[in-house]
Order: structure tokens, then C-alpha cells, then sequence
């Protein structure tokens, strides 16, 4: 189940034709936020989308959610909605988390975990735990992207883990941050203009993870199983706390 939250107020409605999802995707980029509604009934071949008015610039979408809970899945089905297909930055590291199509950014906070895997391991912390995470770097290229300055932004590998050298991120008319934080930080909360969390049961969300970090990620089952009992405590303590 998504949960969507507009994050600004005055709200209005306009209706778009599907055949014009690309046109739609600037005009919500033209705009601070929409959301699905249910309280205007859509008529056949038309999508009903609630708007609030703001400033031309960087559209910014939050999406919350743990691992494994299809964020990337979600992102590459909605960007390609919004025009053209979401593929990795041309030319650089083929282990970027960053997608890029023709109207929308997404980026990976993965990318701005401060300690690696082996610096977690030190600690005793899971990626969950907030002092894992570089918050005043998310803050500060967000709010940079936001307002159109282009960002050098580290990358995590998830196939080594470790933080690689830093990739360029050009402003884009819609950016998405998704991840395990985009609504931790209050700073970087208030500058999402939409969020959505997804809320996936545990049972799915563990068979999604085990298939998708043993065929993708090299982990072994048990070091998943491991991994998913150590995330427990910090999900109930940081995630979803957050979003219940
Ligand atoms: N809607 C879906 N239906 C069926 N399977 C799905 C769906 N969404 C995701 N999956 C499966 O779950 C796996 C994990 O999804 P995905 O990589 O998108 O999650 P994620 O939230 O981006 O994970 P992470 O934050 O760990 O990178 C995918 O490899 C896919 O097999
Ligand atoms: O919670 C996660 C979000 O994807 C990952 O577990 C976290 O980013 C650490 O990655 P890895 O397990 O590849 O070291």
C-alpha cells in the first residue's frame, strides 16, 4: 500500500488527458505538489490530479520505504511514465544507484551513508540508524538540486560497500529521493513538496529482499536472514515509526 502525503496547502484540481503524461509531468513540475484523489471521480481516459500552485524549479518526491520494499521497481515504472526510460548516468560508475530520465532525477540516500559496510560493522550499527547517515550533506545537495545548482553527490556500492567517488547531479525538473530516510530530517522534509511511503508486510518484503540480494547482490541466505533480524529494532526505532 503507498501512502501519499501533499505537503503543501492550497490545493486545486485540474484534469489531464493520459495520452498527455509527458505534458502532465512538466506542468507537475511546474508546480509544488499533486496527489491521486478520490474525492473527484476521474472520467474515462482522463486522470484526476490534485495541484497546489508554487514557484517554477526542482519538483522534489520523497519515497520512504525499508529494503527491499520495491522503491527502485516503483521509481523505474513512474519515471517512465514521466517520459523516456530511467537508466543509469551515461558513462559513469556502473555501480551509480542514481537514475536518470527525460524529466526526472532519482537519487538513492543510500548515497549518503556516512559509514560503509565494514565502518557499520565496527560500530555495531545497521544503515538504519541515523548515525549511519550524513544528514547535512542530504540537507545541503537537496535543498542545492532544489534550487537548480548541480551537486557532486558520493555514491554507496552495494556490491563492495564502500563509498565510491562522488558522481555530478544536475538539477532535473522532478527529483526523487528515495531511500530509508527522505522524511527522517526535518530540513529535508520540509523541502519535499510529495511524499509516498510503502508499506509492505514483512512477509513480503523478505522474500522480495532474500530473491533480490542473493541473485543481485551476492549475499548468502543466511547472512540476509542475519541482516534482516538486526534491521528490526532500528525499522521499528527509525522507519516506521516515522510513517504510523
Ligand atoms: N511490485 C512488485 N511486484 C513484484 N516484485 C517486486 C515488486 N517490487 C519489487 N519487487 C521485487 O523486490 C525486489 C526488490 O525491489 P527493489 O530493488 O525495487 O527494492 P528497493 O526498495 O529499491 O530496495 P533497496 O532499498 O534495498 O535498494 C526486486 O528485485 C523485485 O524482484
Ligand atoms: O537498507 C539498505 C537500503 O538499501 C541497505 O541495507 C543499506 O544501504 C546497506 O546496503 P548493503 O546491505 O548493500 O551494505
Amino acid at each position: 500500500m503507498a501512502i501519499c502525503t501533499p505537503l503543501n496547502s492550497s490545493t486545486y484540481s485540474s484534469i489531464i488527458p493520459q495520452q498527455n503524461h509527458h505534458d502532465a509531468a512538466v506542468s507537475f513540475a511546474r508546480r509544488a505538489c499533486w496527489r491521486a484523489t478520490s474525492s473527484h471521480r476521474p472520467r474515462r481516459g482522463f486522470t484526476v490530479i490534485t495541484c497546489a500552485s508554487s514557484d517554477a524549479g526542482t519538483v522534489v518526491i520523497g519515497l520512504a520505504a525499508d529494503s527491499g520494499c520495491g522503491k527502485s521497481t516503483f521509481m523505474r515504472r513512474l519515471t517512465s511514465v514521466f517520459g523516456g526510460a530511467a537508466e543509469p548516468p551515461k558513462g559513469g560508475n556502473p555501480d551509480s544507484n542514481t537514475l536518470i530520465s527525460d524529466t526526472t532525477t532519482v537519487i538513492c540516500l543510500d548515497d549518503y551513508h556516512s559509514l560503509d559496510r565494514t565502518g557499520r560493522k565496527e560500530k555495531g550499527v545497521t544503515a538504519l540508524d541515523p548515525k549511519a547517515n550524513d544528514f547535512d550533506l542530504m540537507y545541503d545537495q537537496v535543498k542545492a538540486l532544489k534550487s537548480g545548482v548541480a551537486v557532486e553527490k558520493p555514491i554507496y556500492n552495494h556490491v563492495t560497500g564502500l563509498l565510491d567517488p562522488a558522481e555530478v547531479i544536475k538539477p532535473p525538473k522532478i527529483l526523487v529521493i528515495e531511500g530509508l530516510h527522505p522524511m527522517f530530517d526535518e530540513r529535508v522534509r520540509k523541502l519535499l513538496d510529495f511524499s509516498i511511503y510503502l508499506d509492505i508486510s514483512n512477509e513480503v518484503k523478505f522474500a522480495w529482499k532474500i530473491q533480490r540480494d542473493m541473485a543481485e547482490r551476492g549475499h548468502s541466505l543466511e547472512s540476509i536472514k542475519a541482516s534482516i533480524e538486526a534491521r528490526k529494532p532500528d525499522f521499528d526505532a527509525y522507519i516506521g515509526i516515522t510513517y504510523h
